[in-house]
């Protein structure tokens, strides 16, 4: 039975309970009834079904509402049951829909990878750089301003991927996806982020939706290792820790009591002192103003290796970034790292491992080629849609946000991120249907990101800021990820 019918049902018990009972109180049952009341007749006669009638003679009137109180409440959950059913078919019904979509999707993308391999006018994705002789090897122009001393070192760390990552045939397949608010598309991601967010129980101990470790915070920037770190706090995770110089730890715990901030970046152990910690996190955003002096570079990137070696999902963003364009190795072909540059920070990386100038009129296709070069690591390039790809798949999300670009929007991604990053690596396969984590946890944070933004900017046009943003994260987690 459809709920429509069953709800009809109920409502017409309901209607029947309320006449039945008004016209028990007037007297006026039919006949047969009051006679009965009346006359009282033997009790042998079996032309009447005298059982229930008497039943119902021999109730005062409040038993008589409650018996039909009664039925009208069965009747309600026996719809509910019924309801819940239909729902329960329903989403297996999408499941095997999704599935299957996902099946063709696969199969086509095989298709045109069989398509563009064989056509030689189609560009391949170049992890090697050596692969074609006609363009000259070029040095990436880095046009910073600020840091001219991080240059010296790149143009010997530069490398081409490893041999275990050398680009194979199937690599070259892309299935694209993409995703805006209302569309089926992202109703099939969003419902594979919902699968990887813990329940809120009271079951659970302090630290087991997330320990987040932020490495950045120095002289200049304090701003964006506070906005990653609150972020992670209010999408879920229990405890944000920041690691930053000494200089900027007694301005960022002023911004916030809930931050750990640990003033360790710039002191000769650092990385000792940071490594302690290493075993409580469950995952790593290293960038947010991070800076770019050689010694903050080059403890946070002995923090990424160690942290590769306890397979903690790490998160690239800002400054981390700059450390990538120098030393792709440090993070080529870690399948739990993510990489969030902006436009500006992606060309620098694309240039530096492409040893060519960027095309930018394919964005997705540039995307792409970068990631299969870092080893299929996850990239989001962020922008007027997010790219999102591990050079396999690409999802774009564009749902909207707004027209205000103010800085530290990309730091409240890349703490989200952070969090998302955990639970998706934390969930078993099926909950993100085989698809890698990353992907998805990628995805929830830039949903997540473009409606603080968005609902922000209703509330504060053309003065909000990334503290607005930050005020929006509960309601736009809750609209997203819990409606
Ligand atoms: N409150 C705080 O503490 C905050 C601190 N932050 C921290 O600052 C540190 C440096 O980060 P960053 O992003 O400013 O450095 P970088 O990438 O060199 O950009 C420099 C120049 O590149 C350009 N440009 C940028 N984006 C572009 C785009 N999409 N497309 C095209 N061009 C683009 C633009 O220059 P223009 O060409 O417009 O003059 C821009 O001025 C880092 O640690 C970060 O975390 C921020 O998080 C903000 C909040
Ligand atoms: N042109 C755009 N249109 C709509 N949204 C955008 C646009 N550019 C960026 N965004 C939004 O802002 C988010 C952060 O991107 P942005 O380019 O501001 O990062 P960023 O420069 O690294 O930030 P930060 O100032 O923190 O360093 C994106 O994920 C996206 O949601």
């Amino acid at each position: 039975m459809h709920g429509r019918e069953c709800s009809l049902l109920g409502v017409i018990t309901v209607t029947i309970a309320i006449v039945a009972v008004l016209l028990y109180d007037k007297g006026s049952f039919p006949t047969k009834q009051s006679s009965l009341t009346k006359t009282n007749p033997p009790a042998s006669s079996s032309s009447r079904p005298r059982r229930s009638k008497k039943r119902f003679a021999n109730m005062s009137l409040e038993k008589l509402m409650e018996k039909f109180l009664e039925q009208s409440m069965e009747a309600e959950d026996n719809f509910y049951r019924l309801e819940e059913q239909r729902l329960q078919a329903e989403d297996k019904r999408r499941e095997e829909e999704h599935s299957r979509e996902l099946q063709m999707l696969q199969m086509l993308g095989q298709i045109f990878a069989g398509i563009s391999t064989s056509s030689p006018a189609t560009p391949q994705p170049s992890c090697i750089p050596q692969t074609n002789p006609t363009v000259p090897l070029m040095r990436p122009s880095f046009g910073n301003r600020n840091h001219p001393s991080a240059l010296n070192e790149f143009a010997s760390h530069s490398q081409p991927a490893g041999p275990g990552l050398l680009m194979e045939e199937g690599d070259a397949k892309f299935i694209e996806r993409s995703f805006s608010l209302g569309t089926a598309g992202m109703d099939s991601v969003i419902p594979l982020v919902r699968k990887t967010i813990p329940p809120l129980t009271s079951k659970k101990h302090k630290g087991q939706d997330g320990r987040i470790g932020i490495i950045g915070g120095c002289q200049e920037y304090t701003g964006a290792p506070f906005f990653a770190a609150i972020s992670a706090l209010k999408v879920g995770a229990d405890l944000s820790h920041v690691f930053c110089t000494k200089e900027a730890a007694p301005v960022i715990k002023s911004y916030s009591p809930e931050l750990i901030v640990h003033p360790v970046l710039d002191s000769p152990n650092a990385v000792e002192e940071i490594e302690k910690w290493l075993p409580r996190l469950h995952s790593l955003v290293v960038g947010p103003g991070l800076g770019r002096e050689d010694m903050l570079l080059k403890n946070a990137k002995e923090i990424i290796e160690r942290s590769k070696l306890r397979g903690i999902p790490i998160i690239i963003d800002a400054d981390g970034l700059w450390l990538v364009a120098k030393e792709p190795s440090v993070i080529q072909g870690y399948q739990r790292g993510i990489l969030t540059p902006n436009f500006m920070e992606f060309t620098r990386l694309y240039e530096a491992m492409h040893h060519e100038p960027l095309d930018s009129t394919d964005h997705k296709r540039s995307a792409q080629q970068l990631s299969i070069a870092m080893g299929n690591l996850t990239m989001v390039l962020k922008g007027e849609e997010d790219i999102i790809t591990d050079g396999k798949n690409i999802l774009t999300c564009s749902q909207e946000g707004s027209g205000r670009r103010c800085g530290g929007q990309g730091d409240l991604l890349s703490g989200s991120l952070g969090v998302f990053a955990h639970w998706a690596f934390n969930s078993p396969p099926d909950a993100t249907k085989g698809m890698n984590p990353s992907l998805v946890a990628a995805f929830g944070a830039t949903s997540l990101t473009r409606q603080c933004n968005r609902q922000a900017f209703h509330k504060h046009s053309r003065s909000t800021t990334t503290s607005d943003m930050i005020q929006e994260i509960s309601s736009a987690f809750k609209k997203l990820f819990e409606s």
